[in-house]
């Protein structure tokens, strides 16, 4: 088995592939946390298996992506040490496919870097792919496998609990698509503001990089709300929510591959 681990702001996917079923049997997510305590980290590691009946020497190798710096380090101590097997932290420099052509190719969240790899050897050719995590961005890549740059914009949850923390009387609302756009009340007119709201800023982001870029673009979209936004249907080629996995491991064998080589 591969585990692909994607730590992101909010939650942490471990996602264990079999390659004979040729799939992400098992994904266990837990909350991030910057002060997460490595024992509670091995506890719930440890009875997710015990109870999916995985073991650790099952696990041939590990490929992670960190997009919360403390993490990082305590993280790969923890998986060295609980594995016993090759890790790969994904990178800027990770040998893959892409190409990262912005200002600053080291500050691009690796995260990103994974999607790209993932959507670009998956269904090739030029594509935007469009991540609903805690933040929303939305990666531009061309036919030569160029990642030319990122947008970012608050996640669908991020901006509920922004509403709900700045505000007197505005509550924390579940994101469940109203049947009308104008709310009748306070939560229909939040649920509304953000679900029409998002639709039109995903269609709105999507027709001006078209502008910029006129390519026969793909659009890719992952994240667990992907599929929440379902008047963007249209708009989406794929949904796939394991790309983020999927570029962990596509990178990761990349660099165990050319390294032993
Ligand atoms: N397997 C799942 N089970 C339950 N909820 C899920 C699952 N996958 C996604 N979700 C829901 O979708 C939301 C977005 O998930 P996703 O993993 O894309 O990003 P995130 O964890 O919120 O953000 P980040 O990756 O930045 O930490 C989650 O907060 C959760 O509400
Ligand atoms: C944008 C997020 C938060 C998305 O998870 C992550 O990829 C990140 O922290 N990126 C760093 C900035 C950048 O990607 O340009
Ligand atoms: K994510």
């Amino acid at each position: 088995m591969f585990l692909s681990i994607d730590v992101g702001n909010s939650n942490m996917v471990f996602g264990f592939y079999d390659p004979e079923q040729d799939r992400w049997t098992h994904q266990l997510r837990l909350p991030t946390r910057g002060d997460m305590v490595l024992t509670w980290l091995e506890k719930n590691i440890r009875l997710y298996m015990l109870e999916n009946d995985l073991k650790a020497s099952q696990v041939k190798a590990v490929g992670i992506s960190c997009v919360v710096p403390v993490i990082t380090k305590p993280l790969i101590k923890f998986v060295e040490a609980f594995f016993d097997k090759p890790v790969h932290l994904v990178h800027v420099k990770s040998q893959s496919q892409i190409r990262v052509n912005t200002k600053n190719p080291t500050e691009i969240g690796t995260d990103l870097l994974a999607n790209a790899e993932a959507a670009f050897q998956i269904y090739q050719g030029p594509c935007i792919i469009v991540d609903f995590g805690t933040a929303l961005t939305f990666s531009v890549i061309n036919k030569k496998g160029e990642l030319l740059g990122v947008n970012i914009v608050p996640g669908l949850e991020t901006a509920i609990k922004s509403l709900f923390m700045h505000t007197a009387k505005l509550p924390e609302v579940k994101l469940e698509l109203p049947s009308s756009a104008i709310g009748k009340d306070t939560v229909h007119a939040i649920q509304a503001g953000i679900l029409y709201g998002f639709a039109g800023l995903v269609r709105g982001m999507l027709s001006s990089i078209r502008a910029e870029i006129p390519l026969e673009f793909k659009v890719i979209a992952t994240g667990g709300l992907s599929a929440i936004l379902t008047q963007l249907k249209e708009e989406f080629d794929v949904i796939d929510k394991e790309l983020t996995l999927n570029g962990i491991k596509l990178i990761a064998e990349k660099n165990f591959k050319n390294n032993k080589a």
